[in-house]
């Protein structure tokens, strides 16, 4: 038996006047707002920060205007409370008017079962529109116990917030989301966690309801800043909204393709290349690589002012060892060791000059001596002429030396001479020469055989996917040329463009997809390893050869904690009960999730011939959206057929599987299921595609 749901007019009534309440709070707060952010002053480091906070805390209230107040719990000892995206201050400031969805004291909106109350006689819903409560749905708790409140929370608001229309853009779903879903969204943030889940299981919803969360617990977080990596561009713009209808600014989201500033993919490359590419073999070869590009240890000649000083192996030896072994990049390096070395010739020079004025002085001496002995000679005076070698002896003080170690800084000759012992270097450059040496690819990159070492030399010039990781490894190894500048506090703009910025916290979605070198791309810009990784090991379509979340995240280490989503939000039953032969395809041994929902509509399949498949495929997609006007339909195929279909259909996306990962629409179209599952991979795309759908499933089989 299920806790009794009720909509009543009184209730309704109720919400409504409590909502007015809280839309003029609403208002005021933003007015106080505004006053103070064009009162508050940017002249000192103080100001700036209360500047930030305050601007922060402007969009957190802005973003809250939807979903102001969509909850109540009403306690055991006869209070309540209102729970909103956003929490509210009383107008006396000591009790809140409304609780933000993340504070402790809304915990038990998402958690508190008949079984396990918390102190909670009721939960309630409150749907609105606008400004406008439309319903309401309680769920009763303590005195409910024979209830088992089955598995969701706010069924009927749930529900109703499923069969919406799709828009094209990822909602909030701060209302109603779910108890496993709560656990992941506020479980700590030390270490990589690990969230596996089906198809429509809200994985993406849990991953960005968990940057919210966090950076509002953990504010210092938002001074690093939150990277949120998705599968592709078209993902990226399908779920942008989601986080700033929370009121979090602090993100920079990217794909693994744009995560490296100033690099743009050029070319395509095949699937046994990407894969042979993401290997984790790279790092370490590329690691051994650049370490062969440092010079070895012998003795340096360098000329200044004409003359050629000689600096022992021993010292530029020392010198070498003592950068190296803090594991510095190879600039960081250089840059140390030809600051040593340009201290070791300023001394040389400085001993050198010393010598000369010695031996002048010697000699000048020896001509006093001899002056002094015939004046002597001459008038019998015995007189000397005073000069001593103490006061003409050579030595320099630290302050020349400093000054001719400036001035050998600045010397071209001695700077050439340096370039060509130990150059800069580019990363790129660095980075072709080493994929287009046969030799060096046997000698450094273990595993690789023959054939595939063959394949990586004779690429084309220009980046394909797979180097960007390549490329990102070496830019690190090699690190900046110029001392780089203090990381400040979090701009999206400055965050996205440095490859060595260090963000607080990292979510990766579509995880399984990513290849061993990908993840050290994603490690260097999260020392601390604050990750959430969500994805789905069996819609994994990418060329590396992961079956496993073992396998996949490996390079995370093996303190991931992990996590599971078991239910099904979007795709309807119907649609689900077709998918468990694709998923054994697939090579699979998890069970598909459990959908919540069923859309009263069966899955259908018509038959094409080849030479009538566009026309038909242009048909149907025409019915579904017709059908679905006001929402959104899509249409899969594999990629040999996306070009003809794209052309011939208007308005409707046509996509591979790979392209539809991570998307929904109202209908989806499934073209030619037997030509994705033949391609690599394909049970997994296929799987994939069939489960885009939050309404009806069609399909159209090539005959
Ligand atoms: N608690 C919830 N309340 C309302 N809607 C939800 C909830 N959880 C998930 N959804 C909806 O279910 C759909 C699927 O969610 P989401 O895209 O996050 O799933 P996913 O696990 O990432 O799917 P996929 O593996 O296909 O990428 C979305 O429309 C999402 O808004």
């Amino acid at each position: 038996m299920r806790p009794e749901h009720t909509t009543t007019t009184r209730a309704v009534a109720e919400e409504q006047s409590f909502l007015d309440r809280a839309a003029d709070r609403h208002r005021q707060l933003l007015i106080r707002l505004d006053g103070e952010l064009t009162h508050a002053s940017s002249r000192d480091a103080t100001e700036r920060a209360r500047h930030a906070v305050l601007r922060r805390r402007r969009a957190e209230l802005a973003g809250g205007e939807r979903g102001l107040v969509f909850g109540r719990l009403d306690g055991l000892d006869g209070t309540s409370r209102r729970i909103g995206r956003v929490g509210l201050p009383g107008v006396d400031d000591d009790e809140p008017l409304v609780v933000d969805w993340r504070a402790p004291a809304a915990h038990a909106f998402y958690t508190a079962t008949p079984l396990d109350p918390q102190g909670l006689t009721r939960r309630r819903h409150i749907r609105t529109e606008g400004a406008r409560v439309v319903a309401v749905d309680d769920e009763e708790l303590a005195g409910a116990a024979g209830a088992d409140g089955g598995d969701l929370v706010g069924e009927g608001a749930l529900l109703a917030a499923l069969d919406e229309r799709r828009t094209g853009r990822m909602g909030t779903a701060v209302a109603t989301l779910q108890r496993e879903q709560d656990a992941i969204v506020r479980a700590g943030a030390e270490g990589p966690l690990v969230v596996q889940g089906g198809p429509g299981t809200g994985k993406t919803v849990v991953a960005l309801h968990r940057v919210a969360y966090l950076l509002f617990t953990q504010p210092q977080l938002a001074e690093r800043g939150v990277l949120v990596l998705g599968p592709s561009r078209r993902f990226l713009d399908y779920i942008g909204q989601v986080l700033p209808a929370l009121g979090e600014t602090a993100v920079v989201s990217a794909t693994c393709e744009t995560l490296l500033a100033g690099v743009r993919v050029e070319r395509a490359e095949s699937r046994e290349l990407a894969e042979i590419k993401g290997r984790a073999v790279w790092q370490g070869a590329l690691t051994a690589y650049v370490e062969q590009l440092v010079p070895e240890a012998g003795d340096l000649s360098l000329t200044f002012d004409g003359e050629t000083y000689v600096l022992p192996e021993a010292q530029i030896g020392a010198a070498l060892r003592a950068a190296r072994s803090g594991g510095q990049p190879y600039h960081a390096a250089r840059r140390h060791v030809v600051e040593t070395v340009l201290g070791l010739l300023a001394d040389a020079v400085a001993d050198r000059s010393a010598q000369l004025l010695a031996q002048a002085e010697e000699g000048f001496e020896d001509v006093l001596g001899r002056l002094d002995a015939q004046l002597a000679r001459a008038d019998d005076r015995g007189a000397r002429s005073g000069v001593t070698g103490s006061e003409v002896d050579g030595v320099m003080s630290d302050d020349d030396v400093d000054e001719l170690r400036e001035r050998l800084g600045e010397d071209r000759a001695v700077a050439a001479a340096l370039a060509v012992w130990w150059p800069t270097l580019d990363a790129g450059r660095t980075l072709a020469r080493f994929l287009h040496d046969e030799a060096l690819l046997g000698e450094l990159v273990r595993g690789l055989s023959d054939a595939e070492r063959r394949a990586v030399a004779a690429e084309p010039g220009g980046w394909s996917a797979g180097d960007v990781a390549l490329l990102d490894a070496v830019a690190d190894l090699l690190g900046d040329v110029a001392e780089p500048d203090e990381q400040g506090e979090f701009l999206a703009d400055t965050a996205a463009a440095r490859r060595d910025w260090a963000y607080g916290h990292v979510v990766v979605d579509e995880a399984q997809e990513l290849s061993a070198m990908q993840w050290h791309m994603v490690l260097r810009r999260c020392p601390t390893r604050s990750i959430t990784a969500v994805g789905d090991i069996d819609q994994a379509e990418a060329p590396h050869r992961h079956t496993t979340w073992v396998e996949a995240v490996a390079v995370l280490g093996e303190r991931c904690r992990r996590a599971d989503l078991t239910i099904c939000y979007r795709t309807p039953r119907e649609v689900m009960a077709l998918v468990e032969p694709v998923l054994r395809a697939a090579g699979s041994a998890t069970a598909p999730p459990r959908a919540v929902r069923s859309s009263g509509r069966e899955p259908w399949q018509v038959q094409a011939r080849e030479d009538a498949l566009v026309d038909v495929v242009a048909a149907r997609a025409g019915e579904l959206a017709e059908r679905y006007a006001g929402g959104r339909v899509g249409v899969v195929a594999p990629a040999s057929r996306a070009l003809e279909l794209r052309r011939a259909l208007d308005g409707v996306p046509v996509l591979t599987a790979l392209e539809a990962k991570g998307l929904e629409w109202d209908a989806a179209l499934v073209v030619d299921p037997d030509g994705i599952a033949a391609q690599p991979r394909g049970w997994n795309g296929l799987y994939v595609a069939l489960t885009r759908c939050t309404q009806e499933l069609g399909q159209v089989v090539v005959r």
